[in-house]
């Protein structure tokens, strides 16, 4: 694979599961050709929210990354590998082994069941982890709304300093432009900064982002892809009729963001692939929400071909 540089949008991907819960791999093949192929999207983002890693083993979440790798060779660009565990041992394992199997980069956001009291305690738990990584980049996966880690990301990244060697930037899956603008910005040394909020993609994108990662870009990828095209065109006011048509799908499913079980039905409704349902404690969508969520899907007919 390319020397690491990501540009323009990677999906967050579902982890297929079958109905008794148990992972399906048999389908990652036709998940790369979907998104390649109907969507124009070359790069993911594996085992990270959207794909339930936190609910994976550690042999599972090998598995998985072992199977995109080998679907993915020759038609993927990037596979960026979340690695993040409660346990620093499973974290060390899991970037050990995403180095060995030739993952692009990985992601590792804090623990949050003992949360790190300071932001350096958090630098240390990096740090430690990413001595296992060999050369791969490192990337932080910045998502309070679900580590629920107290602190900004610009102070992670002033806490950080030069004590990662490879470290190559922010998933920023937070709503605070001010802070991702001061990470990008403001820190002495330009931070790249994965965008992760589909919702406002293009806003931050306009501030500076280099990239995004979402879940929606599974199923939206090609309507994302355009809108950044318009963007790199300054054709300001196409690219915000874009996001504003997405933003209203997604707020016809939900005004604070897409949940996983719900983006597991839409994912399988508008792929023919059957993601099957998410991994307990998550509860799969009951038929009365999974018939309203194929006719938000519908109604995205307005967005013509997604
Ligand atoms: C909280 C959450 O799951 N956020 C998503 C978004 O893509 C989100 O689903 C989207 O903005 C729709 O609400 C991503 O930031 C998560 C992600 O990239 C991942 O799966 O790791």
């Amino acid at each position: 694979m390319d020397k690491f540089d990501l540009q323009g949008i990677a999906a967050a991907t579902f982890t297929p599961m079958k109905p008794n819960g148990d992972i399906n791999t048999s389908i990652v093949g036709e998940y790369v050709t979907y998104l390649v192929e109907n969507q124009g999207v070359t790069s993911i983002f594996l085992n990270g929210t959207s794909g339930e890693g936190m609910s994976l083993s550690t042999a599972e979440r090998k598995k998985l990354l072992e199977a995109w790798l080998c679907a993915g060779r020759n038609r993927l660009k990037y596979i960026i590998v979340n690695i993040s565990c409660s346990s620093i041992t499973d974290c060390k394992e899991l970037a050990k082994h995403a180095e060995q199997v030739g993952a692009s980069a990985v992601a590792i956001t804090s623990p949050s069941y003992f949360c790190p009291a300071t932001p350096d305690a958090l630098v240390d738990f990096l740090h430690a982890v990413s001595l296992e990584a060999g050369s791969l980049p490192i990337i932080y996966y910045h998502i309070p709304v679900m580590s629920h880690i107290p602190f900004l990301a610009s102070t992670i990244l002033e806490a950080i300093g030069n004590k990662i060697p490879n470290f190559a930037g922010f998933k920023f899956s937070d709503l605070n432009l001010f802070d991702a603008s001061l990470c990008m910005h403001n820190s002495g040394r330009r931070c790249p900064l994965y965008y992760g909020v589909d919702e406002q993609m293009l806003t931050g994108m306009l501030m500076g982002a280099q990239a995004a990662i979402g879940s929606t870009y599974n199923y939206l990828g090609s309507k994302n892809i355009e809108m950044l095209s318009l963007l790199q065109n300054e054709k300001f006011q196409d690219a915000l009729n874009i996001q504003i048509s997405i933003q209203k799908h997604i707020a016809s499913i939900s005004k604070t963001g897409i949940t996983v079980p719900e983006n597991k039905v839409i994912m399988s409704y508008i792929s023919g692939l059957d993601m099957g349902p998410p991994r307990s404690p998550l509860t799969a969508c009951g038929a009365s929400r999974t018939s309203q969520l194929h006719r938000a899907v519908d109604s995205l007919q307005s967005l013509s071909r997604i």
